[in-house]
């Protein structure tokens, strides 16, 4: 599959595929999709970037607020989604010991009492340990600092299954960094 199939896509299949682009969001995908065509993968990249770069403040927010917290409520009760699931599962969150997941627990609270939405990191690039000592340093930022940090750490992902579309397969790499890969032939 190559960006003249993504092209074509329906917007039911686009959201099927990048749906979760950014974590329980596609509102994202579905609105991007009007901007077909893309000359690029690196051009979808961008009109994702796009979007979320000209919402609101309280978007963007909306945005943080609808990711998981680490290690939280939704790992312990299997109620994340597979992306997140492994995300998480990379940076060792599920296997903290019970006075790390005590400590984060403890300072993921203090994180959203203070800013009104939760510490968002790339689990993928990061381990635990650098995890926590960000949580801690990130507690005492202001909160724009905070706000444009959790979207810029925002990872983006899409459906690596999307079987009956062929083999997609998303890598972060980086922040803000949507790494497709896909079949050789797939122009960036
Ligand atoms: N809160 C938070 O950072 N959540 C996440 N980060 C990530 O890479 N995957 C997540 O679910």
């Amino acid at each position: 599959m190559d960006i003249a199939a993504v092209n074509v896509l329906s917007y039911e299949d686009f959201v099927d595929v990048f749906g979760n682009v950014v974590e329980k969001c596609p509102l994202i995908p579905a609105a991007v999709w009007s901007c077909r065509p893309f000359v690029s993968v690196k051009a979808l990249e961008a009109a994702i970037n796009e979007f979320i770069d000209a919402l609101p403040e309280s978007g963007k927010e909306g945005i943080l607020r609808c990711h998981p917290d680490l290690a939280g409520r939704d790992l312990k009760s299997g109620t994340l989604t597979r992306e997140s699931l492994e995300e998480q599962a990379e940076a060792g969150m599920d296997a903290l010991s019970s006075l790390e997941a005590a400590r984060m627990a403890r300072l993921n609270e203090e994180y959203k009492k203070r800013f009104g939405f939760p510490f968002v990191i790339c689990a993928r690039m990061n381990e635990k340990a650098a995890i926590l000592q960000q949580l801690s340093e990130r507690c005492q930022n202001e909160r724009i600092v905070e706000r444009t940090r959790g979207i810029e750490e925002t990872p983006r992902k899409c459906n690596h299954e999307a079987g009956k579309l062929g083999v997609w397969k998303c890598e972060i790499r980086s922040w803000r960094t949507l790494h497709l890969q896909s079949l050789p032939g797939l122009q960036r």
